[in-house]
Parts: structure tokens; C-alpha cells; sequence
């Protein structure tokens, strides 16, 4: 049978409650009578708390900071909490140091309730992030939250939540079908182990690793697909018994046990964009027992210079608008500029011929299972390559692989040119001022890509061509141009007509299925391209 649990921290969601009878002993009150009250834990949006009611109104309630508080035992039956806080109802004073004594019925209640406590309390420091807002409430933030910016956070999920994108990717045979053929052979990763599946989506992958044998998989996924995860796992009974969905960022959910292998797939184009690398990593360091998998267990951003004058005309040409000196008797030509360095600070997303390539690539790689984090939050890549042509170089072109790296079968899914087409295209920095090389020149430069809160980068590229023949080896640059560009914001050019038909004059090998695309041929496409370049 199929579970769904809703495990959302900030919201009114989890709580346990005790019935007990308390007296109360403040700084600047005296001992109040018994009375009898219901014990109520919770993490709220108001921050994780104790909260005592009386048969009395709500605003008379006690209510205790987790945080700081602590909880005694003096019998069998009876504890005393000490609460050092301040106040976290606004009425009270802003500091204060009071004991509430608590009588339970029987003994096991009162060994129930100092257990919860306990978990609470570190619920409580975990969620947290210690910020206390001026009227006294606990600011509880998840990390997410706080490097996310909430709009786009809600922009992102409500994406996420819906079916058609989902079938987009499920549609992408070469991403899913490399999924399924990792899992399904190295199905010695998953037989009888515990796996989560983070950012499941439609629960596409938990279904993967039942399939193989997995002992149990948490699915977490934070969007509405949750609930459509949950349909998909039930109309799969054989396999949804043994899969739990929990609607919640990965950041945030408990788990009830530690995995042996986690699943993902947080790939964005350009591999980083999206920042979901990030909430795998978390998932790694909440979630996985030592030395447990990652599928996939590494990533590596590809490199190298192009050259291509049609896409450099093109993306040039959208600013001519702007040159027009007499639009309904306006000049726009004052915004020429702006308008032209605006259009090459969008990527272009589209599927290229590798023979635009100029040099072999070079590549950045990100070991899932060891970077940090804060390590993803700015990315410098430095470039240096070899010219094979003599051409003028327009940008930087990139792409990703990732690799499984299964017990039993390495397996690589890469979004390489050449190699059949992905939902992430490739992806091409343009430079508004082309540099010029000849064939053994080095170009050299930087990658510079730093985080922002809308779930992408912000891209500083430099490009120079380094002085070539007689007195190259005093290292001087001959020209060097930049641009900057927002990941974010990319120029989709997949309906536009592509300016070369290629498909019948690539190598047999790029033909054939996934099952012959690696690294290795990636790196032979990259070398042989510069030499067919045409132009
Ligand atoms: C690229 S999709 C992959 C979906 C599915 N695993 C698949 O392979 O078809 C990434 C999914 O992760 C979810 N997601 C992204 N960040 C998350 C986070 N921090 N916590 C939980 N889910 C997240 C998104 O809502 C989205 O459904």
C-alpha cells in the first residue's frame, strides 16, 4: 500500500499531544494552583514550541521555546520544564526565566513525553535558523529559503507541478532510457536497499528502483507532482508498497531511516542552472549512510571555443531595430547599445554541429559525492586551449555528462554535440566582439559563474587570444573581448532554421545509440571538429 505523508516544516503540520496537569512558577509570579492541560508540540510558522493549554482562552496559554528550554525529571510522575527564553507571546515580558511543573497520570506517559520533547527540541535547533523578529516570533527558515528568492521558488514548483513538463522530460528518451538502463543494470545497487529518490517529480526513478529490487524508496518531491507521484505509485501496486512519497523540499522533510543509495536527476542546462545540484548535495549530507551511492556520482561542464557567423549576425541583427532613426519621428538609435549587448548576454540554447568547434574541449569536473555545497556557489573555470583552425572564434560552447557509477556498469548520459539530442540542448556564450586565431594559436581566458537567488548564475566570460610565432613564449595577449550573461535568461533558438544540414555527413559512430556515446568519443568529436571546420 501506498503512503503519503506531509512533512512541510513551517507549516501547521506536525504535532504530538500529551493531557497533563501543570503549576507554574515565574520570576514574577508566584506558584500558580494545578490545573489540568493539554501539552501540545508543534512547529508552526510561528517557530517550534511547547504550547500548554488551559480550559481558558487561547491568549492564556503557556507556551515554551524549544529552543531554549529544558525538561527535568523530579519522580516517576512528575517533571519541571525550564524555559529561559524570552517570551514568544507578545504580551509577556520580553525576558524571563520560569518552571512549569508537570504531573502525568502513569509512568509511561510521562517517559512518552520526555522522548517527544527531546525530538522536539531537535526539530527545533535543526529548522530554526535562530533569528528572532522584533515581536518575539522565531524565524524559522530552511536553508532553501534562505539563499531562494521566494517568487521564483513559487515560479519553479508551480513549473514542476505540472504534468506537461513533466512529460517533456519523461519524453526525452535519451535522459530517461540512460536512467533506466543505469538502474537496471546495476540492479546490485538497489536489491534490498533503502533509496531516495530527491526531487522525484512524477516518481518516475522510485519506480526505477522498484523495479530492481529497492527494500523501500522515499520519493521527495516538493511540488504539486507530488500528489500525481502518489496516483502513478498506486495504479503500480506491486511496486507503490514499496515506495513512500513525501511532499516536501529536501531540505526540510525527516526520514525515517538513512539510505543506502539516492536517485536523482537535478541536472540543469549547463548542468548548475536550477541550483538543484545544491538540494542533492543537502540530500546527501541529511540522507545518506557513509559511503553510500549517488546516481549519477559525478558531473562535468564541457568546453570549447566556437566559431559561427551565422548565429553571430543573427543575434547582432536583433538589435537593428534600435538603429532606426526615425520610428513615428523617434530616434531610437540612443538604445542601440544597451539593446545590443543585452542580446549577447542571453545564452543560446540549441543543438549545434560539432564541427563549429575550433579547439578540443576542455572540462570542470563536480564529484557529487564529495563537493560542498558553498562550493557551488561560485564556479571558476579557467580556459586554455588550442586553436586547430585559423577562424574568428565567436564564444564559448558548452555542454554535460554525468556518470553513473554502478557497481556493476559504468554508465555515461551526455548532452554532447554530435551525440543525440537532449531536452538541454547545448549551450553557447556569444561574444559581442569575435577575436581572430590562427591554427596552433592558444586561447586562453575565464569562466567565472556566480550563484543568485532566482536559481541560477550570473556568467562573467573572457576569451584572449595569446600571442602566436616569434615571441610567443613571452606569453602576451594579441586581443581579448568578455561578456557577461544571465543563465537565466537564454535564447531558445530551436525553432529557428538550423544554417547547416549535417545529419548524413556525421561519423557512423554517431548514428548509433546512446549505448556508444561516452566521454571518450565526446573528447575524439571535439578534436576531430576543429579540423572539418567550414565555414
Ligand atoms: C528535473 S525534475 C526530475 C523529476 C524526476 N525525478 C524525473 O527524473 O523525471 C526535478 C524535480 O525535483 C523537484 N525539486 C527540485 N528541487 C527540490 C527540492 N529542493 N526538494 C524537493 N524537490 C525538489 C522539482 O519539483 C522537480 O519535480
Amino acid at each position: 500500500m501506498e503512503t503519503i505523508m506531509e512533512v512541510h516544516l513551517g507549516q501547521k503540520q506536525k504535532q504530538q499531544e500529551f493531557t497533563v496537569s501543570i503549576s507554574q512558577l515565574s520570576a514574577s509570579s508566584p506558584t500558580t494552583p494545578c490545573s489540568l492541560a493539554l501539552a501540545r508540540f508543534s512547529i508552526e510558522g510561528q517557530g517550534a514550541q511547547l504550547r500548554f493549554h488551559q480550559d481558558s482562552e487561547p491568549r492564556d496559554d503557556i507556551l515554551v521555546d524549544l529552543r531554549t528550554a529544558q525538561l527535568f525529571k523530579l519522580g516517576p510522575v512528575e517533571s519541571t520544564c525550564i524555559d529561559e527564553g524570552s517570551a514568544i507571546n507578545k504580551e509577556e515580558e520580553k525576558s524571563y526565566s520560569r518552571g512549569i511543573t508537570i504531573r502525568f497520570k502513569v509512568e509511561d506517559e510521562s517517559r512518552a513525553f520526555h522522548r517527544a520533547f527531546e525530538h522536539w527540541k531537535t526539530e527545533a535547533a535543526r529548522v530554526c535558523s535562530g533569528g528572532r523578529l522584533e515581536n518575539g516570533i522565531l524565524a524559522c527558515k530552511s536553508k532553501f529559503d534562505d539563499k531562494i528568492e521566494a517568487s521564483s521558488a513559487k515560479m519553479y514548483f508551480h513549473y514542476y507541478g505540472q504534468l506537461l513538463h513533466q512529460q517533456n522530460m519523461l519524453q526525452d528518451y535519451v535522459r530517461t532510457g540512460t536512467y533506466y538502463a543505469a538502474v537496471v543494470e546495476n540492479r546490485a545497487d538497489f536489491i534490498g536497499r533503502v533509496v531516495v529518490d530527491v526531487g522525484a517529480g512524477s516518481g518516475i526513478l522510485s519506480l526505477f528502483a522498484a523495479q530492481v529490487g529497492a527494500k523501500h524508496v522515499y520519493a521527495v518531491e516538493a511540488s504539486e507532482m507530488a500528489e500525481y507521484a502518489r496516483r502513478l505509485i498506486a495504479g503500480n501496486p506491486s511496486l507503490g508498497q514499496r515506495i513512500t512519497i513525501i511532499k516536501g523540499k529536501v531540505e526540510e522533510v525527516e526520514l525515517p531511516e538513512k539510505a543506502d543509495i539516492l536517485i536523482s536527476e537535478p541536472m540543469g542546462t549547463l548542468l548548475v542552472n536550477e541550483r538543484m545540484l545544491e538540494s542533492y548535495v543537502i540530500a546527501r549530507d541529511r540522507f545518506l549512510h557513509p559511503n553510500g551511492k549517488m546516481f549519477p556520482t559525478v558531473g562535468r561542464i564541457h568546453m570549447a571555443p566556437f566559431s559561427d557567423e551565422y548565429l553571430y549576425v543573427e543575434i547582432a541583427n536583433k538589435a537593428l531595430f534600435w538603429q532606426q532613426q526615425n520610428y513615428y519621428g523617434v530616434d531610437l538609435t540612443p538604445l542601440h547599445g544597451s539593446a545590443f549587448q543585452g542580446y549577447f548576454s542571453q545564452p543560446v540554447v540549441d543543438a549545434f554541429d560539432p564541427r563549429l568547434l575550433v579547439a578540443p574541449a576542455i572540462f570542470h569536473t563536480i564529484d557529487f559525492t564529495s563537493v560542498k555545497e558553498e562550493e557551488l556557489y561560485e564556479i571558476e573555470i579557467p580556459l586554455s586551449f588550442i586553436a586547430s583552425v585559423g577562424t574568428r572564434v565567436h564564444g564559448l560552447a558548452c555542454w554535460f555528462d554525468v556518470l553513473f557509477n554502478g557497481s556493476s556498469v559504468q554508465r555515461w548520459l551526455t548532452t554532447a554535440p554530435g551525440a543525440p539530442t537532449t531536452h538541454w540542448y547545448q549551450l553557447r556564450c556569444v561574444l559581442s566582439q569575435p577575436i581572430y586565431v590562427m591554427a596552433g594559436q592558444e586561447i586562453t581566458g575565464k569562466l567565472h559563474m556566480v550563484a543568485h537567488n532566482a536559481q541560477s548564475y550570473t556568467m562573467q566570460l573572457t576569451m584572449s587570444a595569446k600571442m602566436w610565432g616569434v615571441g610567443a613564449e613571452q606569453g602576451g595577449i594579441l586581443q581579448t573581448s568578455s561578456c557577461k550573461l544571465d543563465l537565466k535568461e537564454p535564447y531558445y533558438r530551436m525553432s529557428q532554421p538550423q544554417a547547416y544540414a549535417w545529419a548524413d555527413q556525421q561519423p557512423q559512430q554517431l548514428m548509433q545509440s546512446q549505448d556508444a556515446v561516452g566521454p571518450g568519443l565526446v573528447q575524439q568529436l571535439s578534436q576531430n571538429s576543429g579540423a572539418s571546420l567550414t565555414q
